[in-house]
């Protein structure tokens, strides 16, 4: 039996977290480069949490310009078993309002500009995303949401675009004929490079708006996003506080979807054939499987 290691990555609207005993912001150092920021640590009810702002405290890195591997790397290196996305997302469907949370089982990736994998050169691996989110940290999540006042949706599809621009009227139709629910900037490759690292990964997708292909309802702007996360960012933080209590009394056991061992079978590269120094930058990563230190 294990201990869980909560790690927590904040979006649009979510810098800090309270209530964590003990919290302090620490430096990480990864191979991968600058993460987003510092890391907030500490503890509560016994838990290791770790806290990450994904667009850093004063929001200043933009979607494209994220280090997505530096970043999920820091919270490998901190130990992090679960990691739990919180996102502001665009509703592409009528009964998905804003206000309301998503807890998203599958995501489409239209990103295009953006480091993808921790094993581009050196070292080949290639890890299956046939089920993107763990099941079983987002079941939890969606009990931790359903104690408090809001509608949780248990299930979505996530279009993750490049922006920083929102859709035209064109994409955002098109993505609701393909049958997406809701729409963001950040989720991939953020659960691609947590798979990778063989960290589970779900998130809590926040409803902010209707995107652009409601006749009824305003476009998207930041201004629409930051009204509706200043009402509801109390309850994005208030369910990591629920899931913290309902992970200090079960231990963690290994994940029925076998991501802590997602690495055993997609390294191709043979011993003899990888990379000194991109083993060297894998130590976190892939420490388990490559006994690189
Ligand atoms: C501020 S609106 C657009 C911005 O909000 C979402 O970010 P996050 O997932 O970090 O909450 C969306 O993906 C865009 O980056
Ligand atoms: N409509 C939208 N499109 C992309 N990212 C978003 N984040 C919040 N709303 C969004």
């Amino acid at each position: 039996m294990g201990t869980w290691t909560l790690g927590v990555i904040g979006g649009s609207g979510l810098y800090g977290i309270d209530s964590i005993e003990n919290g302090r912001w620490e430096s990480v150092a990864s191979p991968w480069g600058q993460p987003s920021d510092q890391v907030y640590r500490g503890q509560m009810d016994g838990v290791e949490v770790v806290f990450l702002p994904r667009h850093g405290r004063g929001h200043s890195i933009s979607p494209s310009y994220l280090n997505y591997r530096a970043n999920i790397d820091v919270l490998k290196r901190c130990g992090v078993t679960d990691i739990l996305s919180l996102s502001a997302v665009g509703s592409l469907r009528e009964d998905y309002k804003p206000g309301d949370f998503v807890m998203v089982d599958q995501f489409i990736d239209r990103t295009f500009a953006r480091e993808k994998s921790f094993f581009g050169q050196g070292v080949v691996a290639h890890v299956s995303m046939a089920h993107p989110v763990c099941e079983r940290l987002a079941h939890m999540a969606a009990e931790a949401a359903d104690m408090l006042d809001v509608t949780v949706h248990k299930g979505g599809t996530y279009l993750v675009m490049e922006g920083p621009q929102f859709s035209s009227l064109a994409e955002s139709k098109l993505y609701r004929q393909w049958g997406c629910d809701v729409i963001g900037m950040t989720n991939m490759p953020e659960a691609k490079l947590a798979r990778e690292a063989e960290m589970s990964y779900a998130t809590i997708a926040m409803v902010t708006d209707f995107d652009c292909w409601h006749e009824e309802e305003d476009h998207v702007s930041v201004t629409n996003v930051l009204e509706v996360l200043k009402g509801n960012a109390d309850l994005g933080r208030g369910t990591v506080l629920n899931l913290i209590k309902m992970m200090a009394v079960v231990d963690r056991t290994p994940s029925p979807q076998g991501i802590e061992t997602g690495l055993d079978f997609a390294i191709i590269t043979p011993p003899e054939a990888r990379d000194e120094e991109a083993l060297s930058k894998l130590d976190a990563v892939a420490g388990r499987v490559l006994k690189c230190q």
